[in-house]
């Protein structure tokens, strides 16, 4: 895998994080009675049963936690961690009008002012990383629902097929690869030549991956679609898990203060399974390359800029 890649200059807006507009690339876990997302991006509610004597309301499987070692080449077993994140505040830089195309998101004019009062500034996405056999679940300490002051963006890409030269590898790669077929055996061939006895039916069966949510299947081997890239803000009283094999950006936080987190995953300390980045550098056309568009009220929230049903109105 590089270790860099090249990117168009971008501007990508910021959009809430709700279960709907985050399905692709992992889960958002809230308590949905104090879920901040409109009507038409609200999702089923997970299922819930009453727990401690009735006096506690228990949501059940909030979350996929998703172990792939079992395919990392290393074949070193991992475990179950919880690391602890204390994430700094960015430093973001000043607003400028600039010729950077939008992002897919292509209606949004990101130099019209909204209200004049607030702040408008910058935040340069300059690195990307994935734990490929693994999930990671990002849980804040300490925050509430209402902080106007701190939040955080979650910064996610879709991965890219597979290159040529990735798909010619021999060796092992450090990553799953749900597309490449495992050699058949004759007998398997015969097999599946004639119909099942029982069935009269032909095809294969379907891979185990289609069975899961789709952010629970491997990603393979690509690079991240830099220019479907997306950008969200999460309130304190949402964890997010970015599924196995998800590009994403270092945590981001906004506002005055570092946000604790608890991290929940995987790992089998081989390195290069455990964790892998990518720097994004603008190519030499661009003048600034992938920059998220961080505009907040004047008490200090973020302005949701794009989605299906942007808030406009305070949060
Ligand atoms: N997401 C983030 O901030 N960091 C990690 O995923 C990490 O494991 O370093």
């Amino acid at each position: 895998m590089p270790t860099s890649m090249p990117c168009p200059s971008m501007r990508i807006p910021i959009e809430l994080l709700t279960q709907a507009s985050f399905f692709q690339f992992g889960t958002v876990i809230e308590n949905p009675a104090h879920s901040q997302a409109p009507p038409s991006l609200q999702s089923p509610r997970p299922e819930a049963v009453s727990a401690n004597q009735g006096t506690a309301l228990k949501f059940l499987d909030v979350t996929h936690m998703t172990n792939l070692y079992g395919l990392a080449p290393s074949k070193k077993p991992a475990r179950a961690v919880m690391n602890m994140f204390v994430c700094a505040p960015r430093d973001l830089r000043p607003h400028e009008p600039s010729e950077s195309m939008p992002s897919s998101w292509g209606d949004i004019d990101f130099d019209e002012d909204d209200d004049g009062d607030g702040d408008r500034q910058l935040f340069d996405v300059k690195i990307l990383e994935r734990h490929p056999f693994t999930s990671q679940t990002f849980i804040p300490m300490g925050l509430s629902q209402t902080d106007r002051h701190t939040q955080y963006l979650v910064i996610v890409a879709p991965t890219l097929p597979a290159s040529a030269s990735q798909r010619r590898t021999g060796r092992a790669p450090p990553y799953p690869t749900p597309g490449v077929k495992k050699q058949k055996s004759i007998k398997d061939i015969f097999a599946r030549a004639r119909p099942s006895p029982f069935t009269n039916e032909a095809t294969p069966p379907p891979s185990i991956f289609t069975k899961l949510h789709p952010s629970q299947r491997p990603k393979g081997p690509g690079l991240p679609d830099l220019k479907n890239l997306r950008a969200f803000v999460a309130t304190g009283n949402q964890a997010v898990t970015y599924g196995a094999g998800t590009w994403h950006a270092p945590m981001a936080v906004i506002g005055d203060r570092p946000i604790d987190f608890v991290v929940v995953q995987f790992a089998n300390d081989v390195r290069i399974e455990d964790c892998q980045e990518i720097e994004i550098i603008p190519d030499k056309n661009a003048d600034e390359g992938m920059v998220v568009s961080v505009d907040t009220y004047p008490s200090g929230r973020v302005l949701v800029k794009a989605g299906s049903d942007p808030l406009k109105s305070k949060l």
